[in-house]
């Protein structure tokens, strides 16, 4: 594999020589035939087979000591590997033995990152099968202190950086990817990451993670699955002066700089791969997450996972929470700390769904909705100053500051937390909620661990138990007089991957709201009387293929109803392809 990629390096380095050429060449252009003219010299370049020493480290094809004798044989694996054979299931025996015996997170997570770079589908088979194990080792919560810590745990880079320096050549450094048939790309700028905020080019940790549970989760295979840092500064003061910062060196560039790189990037990715290719925009800060959903949303597959995929986890646990108390959507009054992404994005799906179950105008269901920012509540007299996002939720009411007051004015059924700062939600708040319901709905969704809203064993000792209670990192079970409580895990995973794989295999060319609504109501629908039975309202991770298989079948039927669906005909059970098209990482036997 090695070899063969300094083969195209080298074809395309003659081929640069050619002065008349403008289009045409880059990566897929081995032979150099496509840039050429008749006097032009070309290399008979072969792609050549990967074996022996190259094989073993050939991440996408090493199986280590699982390498039979007749393997061995056949690709001069002799004396390179030690004598025993071992399966794939006793691989992972040991590896998981191994990750268990590190104590620090960190540690856990920079063995997970080193597997994926030597055996990818090691790797996949050892996450998938312990998920929810590992999940919080190579997602949230421990992928935010790997970014934290991103410069000095730093080895070999994963995925593509686009740079102010690429200014003008994105396309170029698109080709530089090995990989050509792309499918999803995760895209960051770095700047809000989880609610860790701006981490520059560190924040590379996110779209490799998000990219890992759409192979692990969605079953997306690793080779088209593209992660994506555009990196324009960063204006966090610590990475500035630290002399290890992989990034550029420079303040944040805004305005007409940035979305002329951001254009160019949307362009070539278009270019490159093609009108199906999905776009996952991810911890971007509010000032630019809405504007490049907006703009992008009508040319590109598209969506934003902060924004969407979100609003997409919430309502279906809300829809699932009715279930278990009764009533419907409507009969609920909501109350958000933090409008921004996340606030108003569930905040708007939310009214969407009000809307098309009652019948009611979306202007009107979005009256039973209250957020509140760093400066109070929202209301009519802070129209003039809000940030466009938030102006539709400026309701006619006199200000209120805190969340205590909030709470006590609204009288909110469901609280939820999408501010980024952790402890807000204090003894006082949670008291109040259960003082006005019997069973009050509380999400404390800001990641990782250390900015949820509350803990998952604050909210179930304050209201003596009552609370039904999500939060967007993990807790663990709590037992609280005798009881044991399951909290749920609100977090975008359940979403985005079967979002993406119904996306991808109905062969969409835009993302519709109709899309996220039956994500909802599919994630709900694998919610059974067992687990409410648990109080939980979400189904446990372990299932997450099958839920996934679930999502993205009915993500491709509305793609169908709404004609945005290519592959034609419509395949007749959806889930029954959603199944078969996913990546299984069992070792392949080789010839
Ligand atoms: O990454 C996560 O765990 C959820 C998410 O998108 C965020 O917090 O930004
Ligand atoms: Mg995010």
């Amino acid at each position: 594999m090695e070899s063969t990629l300094k083969e195209m390096r080298v074809g395309a380095s003659v081929l640069d020589m050619d002065p008349k050429s403008t289009v045409g060449g880059g990566v897929e252009d081995v032979y150099g035939e496509d840039r050429a003219t008749e006097d032009l010299l070309v290399t008979p370049w072969t792609i050549s087979v990967a074996s022996g020493y190259t094989l073993l480290r050939d991440p996408q094809h090493n199986k280590g000591l699982a390498f039979t004798e007749k393997e061995r044989d056949a690709h001069y694996l002799r004396g390179l590997l030690p004598p025993a054979i071992i399966s794939q299931q006793l691989q992972e025996k040991k590896l998981l033995k191994t990750i268990r015996q590190y104590q620090l997170p960190l540690q856990k997570y920079t063995a997970m990152m080193e597997l994926e770079e030597r055996n990818e589908r090691l790797f996949y088979k050892l996450l998938i099968d312990n998920v929810e194990e590992l999940l919080p080792v190579v997602y949230t919560p421990t992928v935010g202190e790997a970014c934290q810590k991103y410069g000095s745990i730093f080895k070999r880079p994963q995925g593509l950086y686009i740079s102010l320096k690429e200014k003008g050549k994105v396309l170029d450094v698109l080709k530089n990817w090995p990989r050509k048939s792309i499918q999803v790309i995760v895209v960051t700028d770095g700047e809000r990451i989880l609610g860790l905020g701006d981490l520059g080019c560190q924040g590379m940790g996110i779209p490799v993670g998000k990219l890992a549970l759409y192979t692990a989760l969605g079953g997306i295979r690793p080779s088209a699955c593209l992660p994506v840092t555009i990196d324009v500064g960063t204006n966090n003061e610590e990475l500035l002066n630290d002399e290890f910062y992989i990034g550029l060196k420079q303040r944040r560039a805004t305005g007409q700089v940035y979305y002329e790189l951001l254009h160019e990037f949307m362009t070539a990715v278009k270019q490159n791969y093609g009108e199906k290719v999905l776009i996952q925009f991810e911890d971007f800060a509010n000032h630019n997450a809405f504007e490049l959903l907006a703009k992008y949303g009508t040319t590109h597959l598209v969506f934003n996972d902060d924004i969407q995929g979100t609003a997409s986890v919430v309502l279906a646990g809300l829809l699932s929470a009715l279930k278990l108390l009764g009533g419907n959507i409507a009969d609920h009054t909501f109350l958000f700390l933090g409008a921004g992404e996340a606030g108003t994005g569930i905040a708007e799906l939310i009214a969407l769904e009000m809307s098309r179950q009652t019948k009611v105008p979306l202007e009107e269901t979005r009256k039973m909705i209250w957020l509140m920012d760093s400066k109070g509540l929202i209301v009519s007299s802070r129209k003039d100053s809000l940030q466009h996002f938030k102006k539709p939720w400026a309701h006619e009411h006199e200000p209120v500051k805190g969340l205590l007051d909030a709470v006590q004015a609204v009288k909110p059924t469901v609280l939820i937390g999408t501010s980024g700062v952790g402890r807000t939600f204090t003894k006082e708040v949670i008291e109040a909620m259960v003082f006005y319901n019997e069973k009050p709905i509380i999400l404390a969704l800001s990641n990782p661990t250390s900015h949820s809203e509350c803990t998952a064993e604050e909210a179930y000792s304050w209201t003596k138990g009552k609370a039904i209670f999500a939060s967007g990192s993990p807790f663990a079970p709590v037992e609280y007089e005798g009881q044991v409580f399951y909290p749920g895990q609100s977090n975008n995973t359940y979403i985005f991957p079967g979002l993406g794989l119904g996306l991808v295999m109905s062969g969409a060319i835009r993302v519709h709201d109709d899309m996220l609504l039956a994500a909802a109501e599919a994630l709900s629908g694998q919610v059974t009387e067992e687990h409410f039975s648990k109080g939980l309202i979400y189904p446990p991770l372990c299932n997450i293929r099958k839920i996934s298989a679930h999502i993205a079948a009915l993500v491709a039927t509305k793609a169908y109803e709404l004609g945005l669906a290519t592959r034609l005909p419509r395949p007749a059970n959806l889930v029954k392809l959603a199944e078969s098209c996913m990546y299984s990482p069992t070792y392949r036997n080789y010839r």
